[in-house]
């Protein structure tokens, strides 16, 4: 069983010889590490890498996370957070918590924002469970989660004592550099090490993301095996035309050619909301740079048809759209027939909500199509651990090939350094001390 299957049909795009002999040369360079930001090429090859010790460690530090605590606080931001919540969430069911017997522990985040009211309310709740936390950063050093695990370590060794904390903190960071590499060493927390070639976007498949989901439960050993699969379908030897990474890199690139410089992901599965949120990350940071670049929005269907459809269907003809089609729900449910149809749904009597579903996405598609939005479908076959391993290396993969198309590296972001100096030197750090003077006149 495939795991995607791309149809660009609805795009209205051919593709050229010579744009698909640029994907393949882009995907080859990925294969020989000879393009830009080649030292940051770990994930081309890591579903693959992935040893059974290595999945067999996580699985033992999970299972020991797992016996001492009901909630699992999982602390990062960005790369470091984005991989695990969206895996989480597509795989979850979401009224888990409203089940009176919860069998598996409940994964939280936090440090992906600086809200005080979400992490007192956060702390307020875990008062109530025994808990534990997972500490991620490629860095090591960024304010956000070094926040808040400076607060939940408090609280831990506040609750537990500072022996017994150190056996309820698992850190993921780098294997030498980092202010947090530097803490677990001496507090003596277990460690996983995030690769030095892998970054923090394209972390998901390393303990960053495999550690929190195995936490939850998740069959990590599918994603993975998804992920190898999808490893193999995309290699710089397969043809063109059967790798679904270099058609969607080169159909997206040919798009934005085109003058269509937003694209829509979307699904019509709202548990894959937070691969949107991923994605948007992985394509963001990858190739908003140079001035040039995509903008990777998104939506969650049917829901934003309410909201957005007036817009995608009529407002500037700037995007497109690509959908996540899952081609077969995992439940069964039937529109039941209504003696008295007030309603006016008999119509509808005896079909799945399944059918009503893939009407709307059907319907809108070609809708979107006659109001001047182009739409690639990537079709899964179901949401499963493998299928989702499979979709996460997809997207890596075409984003590899679709920012050498672009001609930028795909794997440095320096312009997120700007927002971090104002911010040091608004909040008067060490060393920040002329910045300060400067950017305080300016306010
Ligand atoms: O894992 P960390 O080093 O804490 O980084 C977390 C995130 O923050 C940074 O600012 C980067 O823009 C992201 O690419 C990264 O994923």
């Amino acid at each position: 069983m495939k795991t995607v299957t791309l149809d660009i049909a609805k795009t209205g795009i051919g593709i050229p010889a010579d744009m698909k002999t640029k994907a393949q040369q882009a995907n080859a360079l990925l294969h020989s590490g000879e393009g830009e930001g080649n030292d940051f090429l770990g994930w081309v090859h890591l579903p693959s890498s992935i040893s059974e010790a290595d999945l067999g460690a996580i699985e033992a530090e999970a299972a020991k996370l797992r016996a001492r605590a009901d909630a699992v606080v999982c602390i990062g931001i960005g790369g470091s957070y984005l991989g695990a919540k969206a895996v989480l969430e597509a795989l979850s069911d979401p009224f888990k918590l409203l089940h009176k017997e919860q069998t598996q522990p409940t994964v939280l985040f936090a440090g992906q924002n600086i809200s005080e009211d979400y992490i007192h309310e956060l702390l307020d709740a875990l008062k109530e469970h025994s808990f534990a936390a997972i500490v991620i950063s490629k860095s090591g050093t960024t304010t956000e989660p070094a926040i808040a695990f400076r607060l939940i370590k408090a609280e831990l060794e506040r609750r537990y004592g500072k022996q017994e904390a150190a056996q309820r903190i698992v850190a993921v960071t780098d294997k030498a550099r980092g202010a947090l590499k530097t803490l677990a060493t001496q507090e003596g927390y277990p460690t996983f090490v995030i690769p030095d070639d892998v970054g923090g976007r394209f972390s998901v498949l390393t303990p960053v993301g495999l550690l929190p989901l195995a936490v939850a439960g998740v069959d990590i050993r599918a994603l993975v095996a998804g992920a190898q699969e999808m490893e193999r379908a995309t290699d710089r030897s397969v043809p063109f035309e059967e790798n679904p990474a270099a058609v969607y890199a080169a159909v997206r690139n040919l798009l934005y050619a085109g003058g269509k410089k937003i694209e829509i992901l979307g699904s019509y599965e709202p548990k894959l909301q937070y691969i949107n949120e991923w994605w948007k990350q992985l394509y963001g940071e990858s190739e908003g740079k140079q001035g040039k670049g995509i903008f990777p929005a998104s939506v969650t269907l049917t829901a934003d048809l309410h909201s957005m459809g007036q817009y995608i269907q009529e407002g500037e003809r700037t995007l497109f759209e690509t959908i996540i089609s899952v081609e077969k729900p995992a439940r069964e449910v039937r529109i039941e027939a209504d003696a008295e149809n007030l309603d006016g749904l008999n119509f509808l009597a005896g079909k799945r909500v399944s059918e009503v579903n893939r009407m709307a996405e059907l319907g809108v598609q070609l809708a979107h199509m006659d109001g001047g939005v182009p739409n690639i479908r990537i079709a899964i076959p179901e949401i499963s651990a493998r299928v989702i391993g499979g979709l996460l290396y997809f997207f890596e993969k075409a984003c590899g090939i679709s920012g050498y198309l672009l001609g930028v590296n795909p794997f440095n972001q320096p312009g997120v350094e700007a927002y971090k100096k104002n911010m040091f030197a608004l909040l008067d750090k060490p060393g920040y001390e002329e910045a300060s003077k400067a950017i305080k006149a300016r306010l």
